[in-house]
């Protein structure tokens, strides 16, 4: 049989091997990664630095290691350039091949403002251990060169806010820049936001909230930061966390018909692309999220789990055919600000315009935002801190809607 191919080793390729391997311990398996080959577990780069982890201490298998144990062939240093879906041939930059089935798991870049200015070009962003590696050897410069460092962050999302819960930490003055009213406003209700921006507000973290940063000059000691509303801040290094957008070029150039894209690579119910064999799972897929057909791109990994599993049997099942579908189920994030740690499961965009928000306020202080449906139906929460017990007992009754 020819190979599967499973392209990127991020978590969404390896968990993806790693299911299909309980399953089939013989098919032949080539994982082709522009990268090194070895894995990390992404989280844990917005909680590393505090920790005062190295780049290689979060790696936790080499490609060597990882081959090994897969019983895999792993192509590294290798980019996947062209798919041609009629032939099952893909390009890479160490040649032809042909597959069985293909998998796509490249992940996405991180989204770089149109920010002006001579310092523009040295923003930084951390999607990648390589990322860290260079974001954490330049913490270290500013924090050895000058006495009061100090950090801007665009972005006062999930991983904004998780870097500067760290840093601020770790010793730097951080200052949050976010065009939006509150911290994570496209995910928590605002009751959890607030408590959210409180809590790093007490431990000395500033947020610029309904304001978003305009341009970076670089001043030789320092970058110069000018806001849209005329604020000028000087700060040492400036982390962009602004989102991230799906790798979906190499889809959209599929031969001879181009994979359906949207906002990612678009998945069907079991995570087939509108290509036969081809799949797609990870920060690149657009999934289906519901029986309407209603799609979303889901950056976790939970989604990444699911999709694995699912997938993983397909590929298995494949001589006869049989599509398993992704479970994605109600999965809540996990936020991890020690300062102040959130667990949301939002609703669902279709439902948002038919409930609303409810507060409960327990003696112990934790706070549980319920998102409740017209009909009395619960159809998302938010908690903090965030207790497993609580947690478990509100994703039993979601699950029992
Ligand atoms: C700082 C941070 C903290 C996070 N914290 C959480 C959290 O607490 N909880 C949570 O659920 N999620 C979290 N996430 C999100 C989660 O980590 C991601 O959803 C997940 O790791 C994505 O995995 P992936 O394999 O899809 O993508 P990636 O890890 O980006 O892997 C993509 C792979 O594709 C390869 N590749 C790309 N293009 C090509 C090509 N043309 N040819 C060959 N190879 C290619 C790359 O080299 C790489 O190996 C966090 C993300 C970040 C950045």
């Amino acid at each position: 049989m020819k190979p599967i191919f499973v392209i990127g080793s991020g978590m969404a390729g390896v968990s993806l091997i790693r299911e299909l391997r309980k399953l089939d311990t013989s098919t032949p398996i080539i994982l082709v990664t522009a990268d090194d080959g070895g894995f990390y577990s992404k989280p844990m780069l917005s909680n590393a630095f505090a920790q005062n982890k190295l780049p290689a201490q979060l790696k936790t298998q080499t490609a060597t290691q990882l081959a090994e144990q897969l019983a895999i062939t792993i192509l590294h240093q290798t980019q996947l350039q062209k798919i041609e879906s009629d032939r099952h041939v893909i390009h890479t930059s160490m040649g032809e091949f042909e597959y069985h089935a293909l998998v796509l798991a490249v992940g996405a870049q991180a989204i770089r403002l149109p920010i002006q200015g001579s310092g523009a070009n040295q923003i930084m962003s951390v999607n990648h251990l390589d990322d860290y590696a260079k974001f954490r050897d330049r913490l270290e410069q500013i924090s050895q060169s000058v006495t009061n460092p100090t950090i801007a962050i665009l972005g006062a999302g999930l991983i904004g806010c998780e870097f500067a819960d760290d840093l601020n930490q770790a010793g730097f003055e951080v200052h949050l820049f976010d065009p939006n009213p509150s911290p994570l406003a496209a995910l928590l209700p605002p009751t959890v936001s607030l408590r959210l921006q409180q809590q790093l507000e007490a431990k000395g973290i500033h947020f610029h909230l309904n304001d978003s940063v305009t341009s970076v000059e670089d001043q030789g000691d320092n970058l110069k930061l000018t806001t849209k509303d005329g604020g000028e801040f000087e700060v040492h290094l400036v982390l962009s966390a602004v989102g991230l957008i799906p790798n979906k070029a190499i889809a959209q150039q599929c031969h001879p018909t181009p994979l359906h894209t949207d906002r990612g690579i678009v998945v069907d119910a079991n995570g087939m692309t509108s290509a036969p064999d081809i799949y797609a799972l990870g920060d690149c897929a657009q999934y289906t999220v519901d029986t309407d057909g209603n799609s979303s791109v889901l950056p976790y990994i939970a989604p990444i789990l699911a999709a694995a599993r699912a997938i993983a049997k397909s590929l298995a099942d494949s001589s006869t055919q049989k599509a398993h579908r992704i479970e994605l189920g109600p999965m809540p994030v996990i936020i991890k600000t020690p300062s102040c740690p959130i667990a949301v499961l939002p609703p669902s965009p279709q439902v948002r315009a038919k409930g609303k928000w409810l507060d409960e306020h327990l003696a112990d202080d934790t706070l549980i935002s319920r998102f409740v449906l017209d009909d009395g139906r619960l159809a998302g929460f938010a908690l903090t801190p965030n207790n497993a017990k609580i947690r478990n007992e509100l994703l039993a009754l979601m699950n029992a809607r």
